[in-house]
């Protein structure tokens, strides 16, 4: 295997089997407008050995099915029935739902000292494969992005608790006395910059999900034959010294003077690319994006959190001074390889909590709270039924 930087791309890497380009640069291949004009080249997925086992052969998955008839009459499904503005908008109630039951089990769990919850997936009767697919493959794409998301915006939080208090402090002054609602996101500019800084600091998939080319094509000069794999280090994009100043540190306030930096609107393309660029980005940026914001809104209004033990004692390895580990671990997804505990303390606000919930929690003592995404999964697997679909969620195995 051979690397090259010769072009103006970060890496083009020959191998025995396969050619590859690694893009680890805001400028790679030419900057936004070469990007932008190969998309539709890059647009299909290159085969996956485990999924083509997964799925026989097949390959009906909408994440890992080639740019085909078959990907285009999902992408269609997704973008003009599921996610179409229309429907998204008359999702709120169910989503503002789901979040309230975010807290109650929050609540009740601090309550009886429950650590942890995971959630198992079964009994979706769908007699059509193709749906079941599509359901399987939004649920598999949306539960765990969603859920580390917010796990590591919490962690980023309790390591740097001058910017936490500002949050409250804002949600405080816009919302008042009653809960945070998705309506009130506009109106929070510091906490979506909070979501857009976690987002830079922490993509879930830090070498992206790989595109390949259907055709030959020159880049910069460089040029790429069909089937060529294209790898986007989205974690060195997103700390591109010529981009970001003093990148390595959590500072959402670079959102706040740069507001049109917008993930879910794409015009930042390859600038936060939290979702993916281009046709294969991901299509449920919008749902992924209102529940992340939401569900950190509602964790800071009703709660103050303190750093619990076993957190401390877990050592912290890259950690900040308070003991919380946020460094980054590569691996595909980049999960927490620490689990985060954290303590409830009574509701910052009692009266948003439905008032038995607040009773309960105030007479509880402090409970640690294990802040896992097997816990958040468990709740956003809950929301994805508002997709219409028959998903039965079994909590099991709470400690
Ligand atoms: C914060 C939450 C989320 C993050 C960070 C995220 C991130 C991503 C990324 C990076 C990709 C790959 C894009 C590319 O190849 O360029 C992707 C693809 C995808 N995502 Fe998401 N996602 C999130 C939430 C969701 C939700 C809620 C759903 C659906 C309910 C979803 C469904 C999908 C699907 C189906 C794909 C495959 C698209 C394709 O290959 O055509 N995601 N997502």
């Amino acid at each position: 295997m051979a690397t090259s930087n010769s072009c103006n791309t970060d890496a083009k890497i020959e191998s025995a089997s396969r050619p590859k380009a690694m893009s680890g640069s805001f400028d790679s291949f030419g900057g936004q407008g070469d990007f932008r004009k190969h998309d539709a080249t890059f647009a299909s997925r290159p085969p996956c050995r485990v999924f083509n086992i997964l799925s026989e052969g097949t390959y009906r998955n909408m994440g890992y099915a080639p740019c085909g008839p078959f990907w285009h009459r999902l992408k269609r499904i997704v973008t003009t029935q599921l996610f179409s503005p229309a429907v998204y908008a008359s999702h709120e109630p169910i989503r503002r739902k789901e979040i309230h039951y975010m807290l109650k089990v929050l609540v009740e769990d601090s309550h009886k000292g429950k650590k942890s919850g995971e959630s198992l997936i079964g009994n979706i009767f769908l007699d059509d494969r193709d749906i079941v697919s599509l359901v399987v493959g939004l649920l598999n794409a949306g539960t765990d992005a969603s859920a580390n998301t917010v796990e590591w915006a919490m962690a980023e939080l309790m390591a740097n608790p001058d910017i936490r208090k500002k949050a409250q402090a804002e949600l405080d002054a816009v919302v008042q006395d009653r809960l945070v609602q998705e309506s009130d996101i506009p109106n929070l500019p510091f906490l979506q910059a909070i979501v857009k800084e976690n987002y830079r600091m922490h993509p879930s998939a830090p070498l992206s999900v790989r595109h390949e080319s259907h055709e030959p094509c020159v880049i910069s000069g460089c040029e790429f034959p069909a089937l060529t794999e294209l790898i986007m280090n989205i974690f060195a994009i997103h700390r591109d010294p010529s981009v970001y100043e003093n990148p390595d540190k959590f500072d959402p306030t670079r959102f706040v003077r740069s507001p049109e930096v917008d993930p879910v609107a794409g015009n930042d393309f390859y600038q936060l690319m939290r979702f993916g660029a281009g046709r294969r980005m991901c299509p449920g940026q919008q749902l992924g994006n209102t529940m992340v914001t939401s569900m950190l809104a509602n964790l800071l209004q009703c709660f103050e959190w303190e750093t619990a033990t076993s957190e401390r004692e877990s050592g912290g390895g890259g950690g900040d001074e308070v003991g919380v580990d946020i460094a980054n671990h590569y691996s595909f997804i980049n999960y927490r390889q620490k689990p985060l505990y954290l303590l409830t303390k009574p509701p910052r606000l009692a009266s948003l909590l439905q008032p038995t919930l607040a009773i309960i929690l105030f007479l509880s003592t402090p409970q640690q709270i294990l802040f896992s995404d097997g816990f958040t999964s468990s709740l956003l697997s809950l929301f994805l039924s508002y997709l219409g679909i028959v998903v039965v969620v079994v909590t099991v195995g709470r400690i």
